[in-house]
């Protein structure tokens, strides 16, 4: 008895799920009744099926009946029939002590073989309801594409959430396991297209947003991203170590009746805020600047609109733990010259100013008038101390400040912002292909501004830290691949020990293998926005092909390859104001690369008088004043938004 019972345990332990618990393994679906009967029914006829096979094997008698060997009685061929018919673990066990207890029993031979009978008739009513269950989910539950017809009708009503929610799950399930559970005739591309329509209609997404998160993650974590948007991140404070200690301000807080805990061992300075009976963002101890407070945007919207009408002074500002990270990577050391390219509202340069412990000095950048206000507010604030606010365009610093002329530059960029939808859901409607490559445009300007402005020889640094809070390729992995295209720097580890390493291969694009070097955040993973870092080292003061590379050089249009991609590497960003480049790159027969060709062919001293024009003086202020008026139609929330220059 015993070898056939071990054999069966152990071809249990081998067989693989069956479709159902696929289904709830990978989506976490609470098990029904009927997914609880269906089970049972798998595991039962699983069972049944291996125990023909034992006894096969082992000279069994095949297609004999449960019930034809009890009524023969003999205890035996109760023995016998358990073998056969005890499917799972639960009634093996249950039929065992019947059988060794009856023998022991001072109950007569009939009454025993009464009670038997009696078990085995329920659990046959039993197994028969299972079956006929089985049946009804074949019917019903397996799960068909829609048709085009069903298409249109679904059209014509009102939305109906729940079958599309379904759908989604169910698309998934066939797109994590494929080649057993398509559909005959169906491709992947039916349900991958079908998922971005329902996916889309469901979240509220653009098509063209869910069209590339289908391709960055596979379907089952692609699920999770979309419903860590939905769901609010934790609120997280950083301590202010000008004035405090993390330990020390947690006890005050918690007297104030904070609920926190220290943000995790990745930080010193962080905590997060479970809930509180005080207004986080109104303390004492905010007001006095001992900490940054990271809001979700509504409440921030609230507090902002009450506090601003009282005092510009204490406007707060977005922390998300995401945002220490460019930080800790840039390192900056004290008594160092660093610049923060894009600085406004402060909360990475009150940071930096922390680490420096106010010495050395920092040029914390922005160009929109109107954000210098709350970044010179944070920074008396906090009681910074070493920096210089400065209002320019990014691109124009490296002429302001002087090539190689500082320690280290932080570029915290203004991007699509697809990686805080939980704080801006306006993101999942309004980016288009367009915003993307546009503003992938200005980042790569930036980029090199950025890297012009940092000396190869500083003996403390010599480091570019670019961080945006967006995870769309083209504003990430393509920037960093342009810029180690573009000047004489090498990716270094961020010194961040989590994190998923970037891109090395997107769509049909190669990155540079070093790209691995990089890192991206997730919602679903990090529990944290979604952000991307990358810190690079310069190498050398020259610019390769320098006649091409100024520092304001024209930038190439990111690799995005959506549909009209042909057309957008090749047309001009007059709004920009790139320059020309020298180009030949001229395949395209769309109107902007007529521009090009045609500006390809002016002579080279005309060429050369365009350039000085551009470099002029005039023309920087020009540009800035045409800058500020663009800042009058500035609509950034808190600079997460996507900022186009007009
Ligand atoms: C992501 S936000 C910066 C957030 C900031 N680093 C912080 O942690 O508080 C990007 C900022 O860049 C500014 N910006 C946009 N275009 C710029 C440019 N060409 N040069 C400099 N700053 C720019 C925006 O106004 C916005 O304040």
């Amino acid at each position: 008895m015993g070898g056939p019972l071990l054999k069966k345990k152990g071809a249990k332990a081998q067989k693989p799920p069956s479709k159902k618990k696929l289904k709830n393994d990978l989506l976490g679906k609470k098990k029904s009744k009927r997914d609880d009967i269906l089970e049972a029914y798998a595991v039962k006829s699983q069972s049944d099926h291996e125990v023909h096979e034992d006894q096969s094997e082992s000279g069994g008698e095949d297609g004999r009946s449960d019930f034809e060997s009890d009524a023969s009685s003999s205890g035996d061929d109760l023995a016998d029939d358990f073998l056969q018919g005890g499917g799972d673990e639960e009634g093996i066990s249950a039929w065992d002590v019947d059988f060794d207890e009856t023998s022991d029993s001072d109950e007569s031979d009939i009454e025993k073989q009464a009670r038997v009978l009696d078990e085995r008739r329920s659990k046959e009513e039993e197994d028969a309801e299972a079956e006929m269950q089985l049946n009804i989910m074949n019917e019903s539950d397996e799960f068909r594409l829609p048709t085009e017809k069903e298409l249109a009708q679904e059209e014509q009503g009102p939305p109906d959430l729940p079958n599309t929610q379904r759908r989604i799950r169910e698309i998934v399930l066939v797109l994590s396991n494929f080649k057993s559970l398509k559909q005959e005739g169906a491709t992947r591309k039916n349900y991958v297209e079908q998922l971005k329509k329902d996916l889309a209609s469901y979240y509220g997404y653009n098509e063209f947003l869910i069209g590339v998160l289908v391709e960055m993650f596979p379907p089952v974590e692609l699920v999770e991203l979309i419903e860590a948007y939905e769901k609010p991140r934790p609120i997280c404070l950083r301590t202010n170590t000008l004035m405090t200690r993390r330990r020390d301000l947690a006890d005050v807080l918690i007297n104030r009746g904070v609920n926190l805990d220290p943000l995790s061992k990745w930080s010193k300075v962080g905590l997060v805020v479970y809930d509180s009976q005080v207004p986080i963002g109104a303390t004492p101890d905010y007001m006095a600047g001992h900490y940054m407070v990271k809001k979700q945007s509504f409440l921030l919207g609230d507090i902002y609109m009450a506090i601003n009408e009282y005092s510009y002074k204490i406007i707060l500002q977005l922390q998300s733990a995401s945002s220490f990270l460019p930080v800790m990577a840039l390192a900056p050391q004290e008594k160092e010259r660093v610049v923060d390219m894009a600085a406004a509202p402060g909360g990475k340069t009150t940071y930096i100013a922390a680490l420096m412990k106010n010495s050395g000095m920092i040029f914390a950048n922005e160009m929109k008038a109107q954000r210098l206000k709350s970044l010179t507010a944070n920074l008396h604030r906090m009681g910074v101390t070493n920096t210089i606010v400065c209002n320019y365009d990014g691109k124009e610093l490296p002429k302001v400040l002087g090539p190689n002329s500082v320690d280290r530059v932080l570029l915290d960029a203004p991007c699509s912002g697809t990686g805080v939808i939980s704080k801006d859901e306006s993101v999942k409607t309004s980016k288009s292909n367009d915003d993307i490559q546009n503003i992938a445009f200005l980042q790569k300007q930036l980029m090199l501004a950025a890297i012009d402005m940092v000396d190869a020889n500083s003996k403390s640094g010599g480091y570019i830290v670019y961080s945006t809070c967006s995870i769309m390729v083209p504003e990430n992995e393509v920037v960093i691949d342009y810029a180690l295209k573009k000047r004489e720097v090498k990716l270094v580890p961020c010194g961040l020990d989590f994190g998923r390493p970037g891109f090395i291969r997107f769509r049909e694009h190669l990155f540079h293998p070093s790209l691995e070097k990089t890192r991206r955040f997730y919602p679903h993973v990090h529990n944290m926005d979604g952000f991307f870092v990358a810190k690079l080292k310069k190498m050398s003061n020259n610019i390769p092909n320098s006649a091409t590379s100024a520092p304001s050089e024209a930038v190439e249009e990111p690799s995005w390859g959506g549909e009209d991609d042909g057309k957008k590497m090749e047309e001009e960003k007059p709004h920009l104001d790139a320059p020309e480049k020298g180009s030949t790159n001229d395949k395209s027969v769309q109107n902007g690369q007529i521009k090009r060709k045609e500006r390809n062919s002016v002579s080279g001293e005309k060429r050369k008088r365009e350039k000085r024009k551009f470099l002029s003086k005039e023309k920087i202020s020009r540009n800035r004043e045409e800058k500020r008026g663009y800042e009058g139609k500035e609509n950034c929330k808190e600079g997460l938004k996507n900022e186009l220059p007009s």
